[in-house]
């Protein structure tokens, strides 16, 4: 319950919904006792007028409707004609219609401030339940790529989704049935008390001992959907494992393997929901059985009361009605115990997200233009989750205008260099200077806005290819600033090769891009922002060395005046630039340009070498 308190900003943020939904409900609840009073009244008039009318002494007048007109002040004797048998036939039929008339009135009264509860409580769950995922979304776009690696995908999306839902069933169903349970019980009480205090405590027994056991089956029908929940969970990722991966499966002639193991699967699915279902099949017989034991001992303890004078048969029937109505609030007891503790247990994993510290927060007001000026002083960076020192004291600096290029083996620190300019990670040690101010004094997400970054593994999203290459814009871009960008990264031609242009859907539901298009795709994305700092991780992998000459000097011309940091394994990508890094093993092994590197012999050379006698190889 402690957990669940974090949800009181949220109730009372939604008070007016909240004391509203808590009034309809005493008043549903109120319509509601009034009901089985008057199926008494109707039970013991008949058995008094029939009595009357069988000792045939007209004209008569039955005692009830004489007490009910002193109870109310009224005056209906003379409107009520007991002469003759006929007419005591027509007026007994008359009040009977009038009675059922007003049960079905108290009944639609009813209905109506029900419709009322659910649509005050019911809609403020929902609408937290709203908050809740956009508080869960914010703070997980406030989280750190670290905090990503830490956690995988399935459990973020749970939290959010699987999680928050049960949430929401304490916030709404929880919340209702509880407040509808506290009035209904003390209305209902008092209503019965004031008619025999005995028979209310029999009849009430076996209540709370359905309460109990329906919290026991519930926790045990919880367990068992949890479990049915996780195999359920597994098949998808099978499933989709399988799909996304059918090319290597066919390749490899792997479908018999996968169609055995997923039968198996399936036969485990198949026998945790058996387990459930036999479980959940125990729910109703107990509600039913309880009720049942209630309503003998109501017939029986009343049919003997009824016998000593001491209630009427109308009570009895009144009191098969109390017990009906309890009965399902009270199974609701238990059923809301364990939907608190499933809450609860939620709000705890929820909490443990919304409680992370960001790693990198901005912690500046004020946004300024940055000229594009980087300079690393001793920085060393070591990834905490697997304790890879990836980048030791690292120094350079590189002059807005300028190209830095990074070269080096696989796994030598290239990509954490980018990262850190773009202050996706922090460094442990050594400082990084943006126009001569440290990266952290800087406005955070200003700062990023004013880089262009070209990742190693490019992402596009399931939109059009015009949104993916705005994507990064806060204004709607021009058709022909999109063509510009596109045409800067080789690429306009084969876009308009597609049959719809630029609103040609890439992703799961459109068309596939080859990798050398989905990485120009990334660089226009990058191009159009005209960022003060352009990072290209890798980006010309993927492209020919054509291609790669004609971007490179569309690269010149729009980043003139501006900072470009190229990544690359090709000598070819970096011999312009004006700074050449060469990183082995997180550690600069050499500095220069692409002469002063050659004549240094070392590595880069011998990069070099090998570089050109492939080209000569491929060529011949
Ligand atoms: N998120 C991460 N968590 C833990 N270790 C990482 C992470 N990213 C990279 N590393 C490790 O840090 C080292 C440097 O990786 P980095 O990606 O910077 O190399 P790289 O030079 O860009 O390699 P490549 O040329 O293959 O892209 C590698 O040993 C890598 O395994």
């Amino acid at each position: 319950m402690k957990e669940l308190a974090y949800l009181n900003k949220y109730f009372w943020k939604y008070r007016v919904k909240f004391f509203l939904g808590i009034l309809f409900i005493v008043f549903t609840n109120l319509f509601a006792v009034y009901s089985p009073r008057i199926v008494r009244f109707a039970f013991d008039l008949v058995k008094e007028a029939t009595q009357l009318y069988k000792a045939g002494s007209f004209p008569f007048y039955p005692n009830i409707l004489a007490d009910f007109e002193k109870n109310w002040g009224l005056t209906l004797k003379e409107s009520l004609d007991f002469s003759s048998s006929e007419a005591a036939l027509k007026t007994v039929g008359f009040l009977a219609v009038i009675l059922g008339a007003s049960y079905f009135v108290v009944y639609l009264v009813k209905g109506v401030f029900l419709f009322f509860t659910r649509q005050t409580i019911i809609i403020m769950s929902r609408n937290i339940e709203y908050d809740l995922k956009n508080e869960i979304f914010d703070q997980y776009q406030k989280l750190s790529p670290a905090f990503y690696k830490r956690n995988n995908t399935g459990d973020l999306m749970n939290r959010i989704s699987e999680d928050v839902s049960q949430v929401r069933m304490y916030l709404g169903p929880g919340v209702m049935y509880t407040i509808n349970l506290i009035f209904l019980f003390l209305f209902t009480i008092t209503f019965m008390l004031q008619v025999n205090v005995e028979l209310t405590l029999y009849v009430l027994a076996p209540l709370p001992i359905m309460s109990v056991l329906i919290y026991y089956v519930s926790t045990i029908i919880n367990r068992k959907t949890k479990y049915k929940q996780e195999q359920q969970s597994y098949l998808s990722t099978l499933v989709q494992e399988a799909f996304s991966g059918i090319r290597v499966l066919k390749a490899y002639t792997r479908e018999q393997v996968f169609a055995e193991n997923f039968k198996g699967e399936c036969e485990e699915y198949k026998r945790r929901s058996l387990d459930l279902v036999k479980v959940d099949a125990l729910f109703f017989p107990i509600i039913l059985l309880l009720i049942g034991l209630s309503t003998i001992i109501t017939v029986y303890i009343g049919g003997m009361k009824s016998f000593a004078g001491e209630v009427t048969l109308g009570n009895i029937a009144e009191f098969v009605i109390y017990v009906n109505m309890l009965t399902w609030p009270f199974a609701a007891v238990g059923w809301v115990t364990s939907l608190i503790q499933r809450a609860s247990a939620s709000m705890r994993r929820i909490k443990e997200f919304l409680n992370t510290e960001p790693e990198i927060v901005n912690t500046v007001e004020e946004e300024q233009e940055i000229e594009g000026n980087i300079s690393f002083k001793n920085v060393s960076f070591t990834y905490p989750e697997s304790g890879i020192n990836a980048l030791k004291n690292v120094s350079f600096e590189i002059n807005s205008g300028e190209v830095l290029a990074v070269v080096g083996r696989t796994g030598s620190g290239k990509s954490t260099l980018a990262n850190l300019i773009g202050r996706l990670f922090e460094p442990q040690e050594g400082s990084i200077e943006i126009d001569g101010l440290d990266i952290r004094s800087h406005h955070l997400f200003n700062l990023r806005s004013q880089i262009g970054y070209v990742p190693q593994d490019v992402f596009l999203f399931s939109d059009t290819i015009a949104n993916n290459i705005s994507f990064g814009l806060k204004y709607k871009a021009e058709k022909e600033e999109i063509e510009q960008a596109a045409k800067d990264a080789h690429i306009l031609e084969n876009i308009q090769g597609f049959k719809k242009g630029f609103d040609t859907i890439l992703g799961e539901r459109g068309i596939t891009l080859s990798g050398g298009q989905k990485q120009r795709v990334s660089i226009a994305r990058a191009i159009i922002k005209k960022p003060k700092i352009l990072i290209f991780d890798d980006s010309l992998s993927a492209v020919d060395t054509e291609t790669e000459e004609t971007i490179l000097s569309n690269l010149k011309r729009i980043m003139k005046g501006r900072t470009s940091v190229l990544i690359s394994h090709r000598i070819s990508t970096v011999k312009h630039a004006d700074k050449i890094i060469v990183l082995e093993n997180g550690s600069i092994a050499e500095i220069g340009n692409h002469q002063s590197l050659l004549n240094k012999n070392g590595i880069y050379a011998e990069m070099h070498q090998q570089q050109l006698l492939e080209g000569v190889k491929e060529a011949s």
